[in-house]
């Protein structure tokens, strides 16, 4: 006979309670473990070791559950391990419900503590400062192309990147009521505004466009005039109570965001390589003819990928350049360190910003 919901739910809460057991000897241990790291100076937050985990569990499963949720669990289950150790602090552009807090969530798991800036100069600021360990921030998306901001800061930062999320990015017309009828203003950051013109365009004609620090803070200037909207995440709009009048209104279906997270050498050294990793640079080259074509020369000859090219001014009135590139693999792989040698010896400025796992 098939067992009854009561008599399952029995069953459940048991297996809960041995898990609730097992989870606080791993938190036990996890306490241990932040004692010895205490010691003897080394990072409390160690991607390449949780990556490790998870990719051992999921091998190990021979049960029912998928392996996308065995990673989601122990992301968590791990988050939470190691905020027993030192609660790591992250920086983002907030305020709350913003795509980049998503993205800190989706790396590091909900035992974070948060530390929202008002902008990516602050987040750079949190990180290099001290008033936190990491720093997230967007750098491109797939509609918009490069956030020239987070570039520019990059090239001077002693912050390397250790780790980057791509999420994909759904964009809603929140206000206080859920139609269309009246709205004179669109607030949002101007990426978001860029990202949905076409359907502003076409469905809010003579709305203003209005520039705000985030989407989340127009969203939250939504909240306090019927005839404004805000374009925002649907967290953003749980965050401020609002409605949303038109769901997912970006100009590509597919639009995604890819962040990094940044941080000093000192709190996490380079990770190691984990088999499918990229390198990104920052590099110039003496303004003269085919100087830009020679730097790529030694990656063609060490057979390595570019994945990344974008240029952004110098700033000296010279019609100079920095190039930012994107490589896949990592130094540590005897064909990339030959291609960087020689690109180094052809490059006036030459900095890596840092090496780290491909996002999933
Ligand atoms: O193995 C470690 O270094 C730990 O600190 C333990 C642990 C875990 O919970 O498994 C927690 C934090 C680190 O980011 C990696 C793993």
């Amino acid at each position: 006979m098939a067992r009854t919901l009561p008599e399952l739910r029995v069953l459940i809460d048991a297996v809960d309670q041995e898990l609730l057991t097992l989870l606080s000897r791993r938190a036990a241990l996890a306490n241990e473990v932040g004692e010895v790291k205490k010691l003897d100076g080394s990072a409390v937050f160690r991607p390449d070791r949780e990556a490790q985990v998870i990719a051992n569990l999921q091998q190990a499963n021979q049960g029912a559950l998928k392996s996308e949720s065995v990673a989601v669990i122990w992301r968590e289950i791990m988050s939470a391990c190691r905020a027993l150790e030192a609660p790591q602090r992250v920086a983002y552009l907030g305020p709350k419900g913003t795509f980049s807090e998503e993205a800190a969530l989706r790396f590091f798991g909900s035992s974070i503590t948060h530390v929202p800036c008002a902008n990516f100069d602050e987040v750079f600021h949190a990180a290099t400062a001290g008033s936190a360990e990491f720093g997230v921030i967007p750098v491109e998306n797939s509609t918009e192309g490069v956030v020239t901001r987070s570039l520019d800061l990059l090239l001077n930062s002693p912050l390397h990147i250790v780790g980057e999320i791509s999420l994909l990015v759904r964009h809603h017309l929140l206000r206080s009521t859920a139609s269309l009828e009246g709205i004179e203003v669109v607030l949002a950051h101007p990426q978001a505004l860029a990202q949905c013109q076409q359907w502003l365009t076409t469905h809010l004609p003579h709305a203003e466009r209005r520039a705000v620090s985030s989407n989340a803070e127009g969203a939250r200037l939504a909240a306090s005039n019927p005839a404004w909207a805000g374009i925002a995440s649907e967290r953003a709009g749980s965050e401020f109570g609002l409605h949303i009048a038109s769901h997912a209104i970006q100009d590509e279906a597919f639009n995604r965001t890819r962040f990094v997270v940044v941080c000093l050498p000192s709190v996490l050294p380079a990770p190691e390589a984990s088999g499918k990793d990229c390198t990104s640079l920052v590099v110039s080259v003496p303004n003269k003819p085919g100087a830009v074509h020679d730097m790529l020369v030694p990656l063609k000859l060490h057979g390595v990928s570019m994945t990344r090219f974008e240029s952004r001014p110098a700033r000296s009135g010279q019609w100079e350049y920095y190039f930012y590139i994107d490589l896949q693999g990592h130094p540590s792989q005897p064909h990339v360190a030959a291609a960087l040698k020689d690109l180094s010896s052809l490059c006036a400025f030459y900095k890596v910003l840092g090496t780290y796992p491909l996002a999933d």
